[in-house]
């Protein structure tokens, strides 16, 4: 607490402040009902496989939008760290465009046919809009943290002790479950933290709406695999 003012103490832990806050609408998209389904074992393939082709072309356009905030990063020149965990985020979608590419053909998926449903459309001019240099670093990076989180908290699910996730979905559910990958998401909330703690009331109300349309738009990503978009 030392050195800081009581506003600064007041507004530390932001991330979990809003989580508490809107524990609604983040418990909807972490623990949606294709999450149960594979979790308890009676997920529908068919609902997987939309899921799979959807999130390909969503992982594509992720790439550009976490490399805008590689620059944000970098032009805000603080802490040196940010941007090497930006870059390993960088790094682990490489790997998964590249899982996405042998994990498609094992289901019949032929991902040059995606088409992009408008859920995705949606999430995908969001994270557009985030990309543009009028966005704050801590707005874009909250962001960020609450997209990874968000299917690190629901794939961890799938792996917990007593999930009847079926065998052929585990690889799938340690891609985003794994520890490492919770790390990961643990260093990018305390980035968003640090910031947050710093900011304005303006750019504080900025990132939580920010987090809430995440929230929203994960939702009805899961959605879509339900085929009736
Ligand atoms: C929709 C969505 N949200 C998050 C992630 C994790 N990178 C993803 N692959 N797809």
């Amino acid at each position: 607490m030392e050195g800081k003012t009581r506003e600064e103490v007041e507004k530390s832990g932001m991330i979990d402040t809003w989580l508490r806050k809107h524990r609604l609408i983040y418990t909807g998209a972490t623990r949606h009902p294709l999450i149960l389904s594979i979790r308890d074992g009676t997920v529908d393939l068919s609902a997987y496989k939309r899921w799979l082709g959807q999130d390909y072309i969503f992982v594509r356009a992720f790439v550009p939008f976490v490399a805008s905030i590689l620059i944000k990063a970098w032009k805000e020149c603080n802490d040196a760290t940010d941007m090497e965990v930006i870059l390993s985020g960088m790094a682990s979608l490489n790997d998964e465009i590249a899982w996405f590419k042998s994990e498609a053909p094992k289901w019949g998926v032929q991902l040059s046919d995606i088409v992009p449903q408008k859920a995705n459309q949606d999430y995908c001019r969001f994270l557009e809009s985030l990309m543009s240099t009028d966005v704050e670093y801590t707005v874009a990076i909250t962001a960020f943290w609450a997209i990874e989180a968000v299917y690190q908290t629901s794939f961890a699910l799938c792996l917990e002790d007593g999930s009847k996730t079926p065998t052929e979905l585990r690889e799938t559910c340690q891609r985003w479950g794994n520890d490492g990958f919770g790390q990961y998401c643990n260093s990018l909330k305390k980035i968003a933290n640090r910031r947050l703690e710093k900011a304005s009331d303006d750019v504080l109300s900025a990132a939580e709406v920010a987090l809430l349309r995440v929230l929203e738009l994960e939702v009805e990503f899961w959605n879509m695999s339900r085929g009736d978009a």
